[in-house]
């Protein structure tokens, strides 16, 4: 079966500064895929990339057998890719329940109350929080709230860039498990993994080890964990 997300030879960066060179990457429907790598590596600016966000400079980037490559985000957004970056991504300003309203408005009346009740189910920390400003959660409710306002729109790949950095271990314990759940209910996932990698890439089906701006590897999670040398391949060194 063709992979939901293809990227072949990619050449992208910044003005006329390439970040990226020559990536290529295949995320089978369903899977969970964990991208690893040392700062700078570049693995910000693929999900940018992919989200166009980031100019291509060569290369294609196909998503459900459509090419991307040129499409604005909001189409790429519209065809089912939902991206959370790391940072400005909730509504500071509103309330956790009014984030989810602005998200949950982009379906149909009947169905949005349902989806902010799902919403509040996957991370009932958020129901405690209903009448907080975003402003006022901790990293990790934070992420849990931008989250699932990128899931109101049914996304079938969703990337995520470092949802779990800078969590203590039971925050982050509790935003890995949402996004394995997450994964369980059929949605792709593509997320950047920065810290606690043996933690989050035991959850994931397939590890791409960047470095440099390149793919050094792509391989089953497993196999990853198994490598003696782990902490060399993660590093990139
Ligand atoms: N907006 C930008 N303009 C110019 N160069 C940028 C920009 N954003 C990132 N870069 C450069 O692109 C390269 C890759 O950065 P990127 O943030 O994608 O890496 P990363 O692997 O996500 O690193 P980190 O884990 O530190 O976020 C770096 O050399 C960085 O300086």
């Amino acid at each position: 079966m063709a992979p939901l997300l293809k990227i072949e030879n990619l050449t992208a960066g910044y003005g006329k500064l390439a970040v990226l060179h020559g990536i290529s990457l295949d995320i089978r429907e369903g899977e969970m895929l964990s991208l690893i790598g040392p700062n700078g590596a570049g693995k910000t600016s693929l999900t940018r990339a992919i989200m166009r966000q980031c100019a291509v400079m060569s290369g294609r980037i196909t998503f459900a057998g459509q090419n991307i490559t040129a499409m604005p985000t909001h189409r790429v957004a519209a065809l089912g890719i939902g991206y959370v970056p790391q940072m400005r991504n909730v509504f500071r300003s509103l309330t956790v329940q009014e984030n989810l309203e602005m998200s949950a408005s982009l379906l149909p009346h009947a169905g949005q109350a349902a989806a902010i009740a799902e919403a509040y189910a996957r991370f009932p920390r958020l129901t405690e929080r209903r009448r907080q400003h975003a402003s006022a959660l901790s990293g990790g409710e934070r992420q849990m709230l931008a989250i699932s306002s990128a899931l109101m729109a049914k996304p079938r790949l969703l990337i995520l860039d470092e949802p779990v950095s800078g969590l203590s271990p039971g925050m982050t314990d509790e935003v890995a498990k949402g996004i394995a759940e997450i994964n369980r209910s059929g949605v792709t996932v593509l997320w950047v993994v920065e810290e606690n990698p043996q933690q989050i890439i035991g959850l994931s089906d397939t590890v791409a080890v960047m470095a440099t701006g390149t793919i050094r590897l792509q391989q089953p999670a497993a196999e990853m964990l198994r490598a003696e040398n782990f902490r060399e391949l993660f590093l990139g060194v």
